[in-house]
């Protein structure tokens, strides 16, 4: 062997070990990084992590390692955020650090041409967070509050009149109020289609079939390996499916809705809705960010609101003595000639409180939207690399039993006894708690919140105020059909899985007051019904 083919072969055996050692190292946890679950070669914890309720995996972890966990997902380093306080360090104090999005391959360079307000990166979100505090800001949505009761009026007419429906109908308000706000339009039912072709349904159609694909598992792991990009279309299904929902997402947010409001614009014509001036203002880069700002509105308003309706009758049905109790200070307050309204809410300690609960207690996003580091953090002698997916596990910090009573019991009058519904001679420090981890944290926090907390506060309220709440019985059997407390389907939105029950009105005085306030608001929202086709 002459000297050159030596040299070669050494060089050729040194690249293959250093390889070798290298993918033995993939995978494996380093020990300055948080404590977590054993990993395996390669693949990390990949297998470890459950496709469905990885929330309640987390926690179960959190109690044998700590509260600050990671996990190794081949190279890559996730950190799941267990208690109050490393959020509210690590993602509140330190959001500098931590108000990224991992990339998502498919999102940017398939659907949204990275333009989706909630999986930008950190500095993109800083001119799309601008834009949406013109319509969002806690300043602006006292303005919305005749559209939410008018609204809400209507919601409790409907369940009224078609209470097996009432799964469809707190959809139908959720989008609604957003459709309204950002378009300056309202819909009355859930599948009918307005002059453009809009519907509520058709819309949660897309947005789920949206969520569903940037799940783990609907399209191979392209932001780890980067190489099944160039997998040709013949052989890659997910190319065909993202690029289908490519077009009816564009169709949807930029030819239907963006569309119907330039062309308004260019008639000169006006209904003074958000996106009017978010064309006007010009502030978003081009079209398609315009769409997806408008879009965007409706997916992250929809979805979430209407979840946590549909949580809060899961809670009523679950717990008719706390609905009692609600009742009884509503018809204190309230009495039965007028149904309640947001300013009532200030004497309805009961009320805000069941709504807290019901928000601490099955927690719509339970593992958050996750962040990533953008610079290296340390977290008590734990190093934090940058580039670390940073997951917030809501629900294990509205669960923690170092912090809550019994926190699996759906208790309102916990945040009675404590602000932040705490132990007894735990502090109501702003900085140790607060009761809107549900909302996200740091820089990316909810832009919806204070719209999001009023709709919601209003909605309880007047379907407390209106209706009891019962298992169903069975017309068969003659039993009650039993409902579980736990029974939510998958995804980073979660809400009950349909489920069968009882909502009955109060009483005669309630259902006249109903149908008399509905007459009241119906001019006030004809004014949204323009475009509407019949
Ligand atoms: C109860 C209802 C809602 C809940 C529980 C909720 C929760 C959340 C959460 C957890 C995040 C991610 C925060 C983070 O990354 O830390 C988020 C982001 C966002 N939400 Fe909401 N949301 C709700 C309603 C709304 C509504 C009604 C709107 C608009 C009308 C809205 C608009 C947004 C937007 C635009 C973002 C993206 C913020 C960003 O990434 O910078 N949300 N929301």
């Amino acid at each position: 062997m002459s000297l050159i083919s030596t040299v070669i072969y050494a060089a050729i055996v040194v690249v293959a070990l250093v390889g070798a050692y290298r993918l033995s190292q993939t995978g494996k946890r380093d020990k300055v990084l948080p404590p977590g679950p054993p990993t395996r070669p390669v693949v990390g914890n990949l297998f470890d992590i459950p496709p469905r309720y990885a929330h309640l995996k987390f926690t179960e972890w959190s109690k044998q390692y700590g509260p600050v966990i990671s996990c190794k997902l081949f190279g890559s380093t996730m950190v799941v955020l267990n208690d109050a306080g490393s959020v509210m360090e690590l993602m509140d104090k330190r959001s500098g650090s931590s108000s990224d999005r991992a990339p998502s391959y498919i999102n940017s360079e398939f659907i949204s041409a990275n333009n989706h307000p909630l999986l930008v990166g950190a500095s993109r979100s800083v001119l799309m967070r601008k834009i949406y505090n013109t319509a969002l800001a806690q300043r602006r949505v006292p303005d919305y509050l005749p559209l939410q009761n008018a609204e809400s009026v209507v919601t409790m007419r409907n369940i009224l009149h078609d209470p097996e429906n009432f799964y469809e109908e707190l959809r139908r308000i959720s989008c609604s109020l957003a459709l309204t706000i950002a378009f300056g339009k309202r819909a009355p039912t859930f599948s009918g289609k307005d002059a453009i072709g809009f519907s509520v349904e058709h819309f949660y159609h897309v947005a789920h079939a949206f969520n569903f694909f940037l799940e783990v598992g609907a399209a191979p792991p392209l932001d780890m390996f980067p190489i099944l990009k160039y997998v040709p279309a013949a052989f890659a299904e997910w190319k065909g499916q993202a690029i289908k929902l490519r077009q009816q997402m564009q169709q949807l947010y930029h030819t239907m809705l963006l569309g119907e409001v330039k062309e308004r614009l260019q008639k000169s014509q006006s209904y003074g809705c958000w996106m009017e001036s978010v064309i006007q203002r010009n502030e978003a880069s081009d079209d398609m960010m315009k769409a997806w700002v408008g879009g965007g509105m409706m997916e992250a308003g929809s979805d979430t609101t209407s979840s946590v309706l549909l949580t809060f009758v899961l809670a009523a049905v679950l717990h008719p003595e706390k609905v009692s109790k609600a009742q009884a200070e509503l018809d204190a307050v309230v009495g039965s000639d007028r149904s309640p309204k947001f300013e009532d809410l200030e004497s309805l300690p009961y009320c805000r409180a069941f709504v807290l609960e019901v928000m601490r207690w099955r927690p719509i996003l339970p593992a958050g939207v996750p962040h990533m580091t953008s610079k290296d953090e340390m977290y008590n002698g734990m190093l934090i690399p940058a580039g670390t997916v940073l997951v917030q596990n809501t629900w294990a910090v509205l669960h923690d039993p170092a912090m809550h009573d019994d926190p699996e019991l759906f208790m309102p009058e916990r945040f009675l006894e404590h602000k932040y519904g705490l132990k007894k001679g735990l502090p109501e420090d702003p900085a140790t708690f607060r009761n809107t981890f549900g909302y996200g944290a740091g820089r990316r926090i909810c832009l919806g919140l204070y719209f999001a907390e009023n709709t919601i506060k209003v909605m309880v309220a007047k379907m407390l105020w209106a209706f009891n709440f019962g298992l169903k019985i069975d017309t068969k059997t003659g039993k009650p059909i039993p409902v579980r407390d736990d029974d939510f389907h998958p995804g980073h939105i979660t809400a009950p899985e349909p489920f069968k029950c009882s909502i009955t009105p109060r009483g005669d005085a309630y259902t006249r007051t109903i149908e008399e306030e509905l007459k009241e608001v119906t001019p006030m929202l004809a004014q949204y019904e323009r475009g509407i086709s019949a």
